[in-house]
């Protein structure tokens, strides 16, 4: 499908950088807020990405893999940003931006997808469980370069920390246990 990039000024999965791109493995710079223009029409973008692969319609039209996280070092801008959509433990709409984000406290516990995690800079699937802690308290700015914290648990903690992952350098696949990648059991030390 030939798509004329120039009338359009949507994400694409053309602009997601790939495996071996150096932004992948770097740290990302912290953001000066507010927000510059620049910098809050990244973050549009990227939500819109989100939204965009999350329509079947809109997602089978411009050939996009869906996401519910999406970090500013894969579409080439090493800056702290990224952006999350899905449904929270209540089942509610989650769609926020997390500028110069911090986890501040975290459980003990662990936690995983227990199919694994992938990632839209990675054109394979890898298997193995990703440990993720279970709660995690976050620090950040949001669009409005306004300071929150929250405490995330469940789906959307993993989410914020493969998003994190990504503003240092960290792909999901570097947590798994090469000795024992399909570990399910969490070892009974760390459970709280
Ligand atoms: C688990 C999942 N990963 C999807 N893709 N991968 C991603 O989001 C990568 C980030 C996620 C990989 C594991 C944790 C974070 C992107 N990453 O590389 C950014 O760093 C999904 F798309 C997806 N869902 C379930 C919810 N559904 C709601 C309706 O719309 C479709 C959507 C599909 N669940
Ligand atoms: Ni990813």
């Amino acid at each position: 499908m030939v798509m004329n990039k120039e009338l359009i000024s949507m994400l694409t999965m053309e602009d997601i950088v790939r495996e071996g791109h150096p932004l992948l493995r770097k740290v990302a710079e912290e953001v000066t807020l507010p927000l510059s223009e620049e910098d809050q029409s990244i973050l549009k973008d990227m939500i819109e990405f989100l939204r965009n692969g999350q329509n079947p319609e809109v997602a089978e039209e411009y050939g996009l893999r869906p996401g519910v996280g999406l970090a500013a070092p894969q579409i080439n801008v090493s800056k702290r940003i990224f952006v999350v959509r899905t449904t929270d433990s209540q089942d509610e709409l989650v769609e926020q931006a997390f500028v110069n984000p911090k986890i501040i406290s975290h459980s003990q516990e662990t936690t995983f997808l227990s199919d694994g995690e992938g990632c839209l800079s990675v054109d394979r699937s890898i298997d193995g469980t990703v440990p993720r802690y279970a709660r995690v308290k976050i620090e950040a700015y949001d669009e409005t370069g306004k300071k929150f914290t929250k405490r995330l648990r469940g789906f959307l903690s993993i989410v914020f920390q493969h998003e994190l992952d990504h503003l240092n350098g960290i792909m999901f696949y570097d947590r798994i246990d090469e000795d024992d990648p399909l570990k399910k059991e969490v070892p009974a030390s760390l459970k709280v």
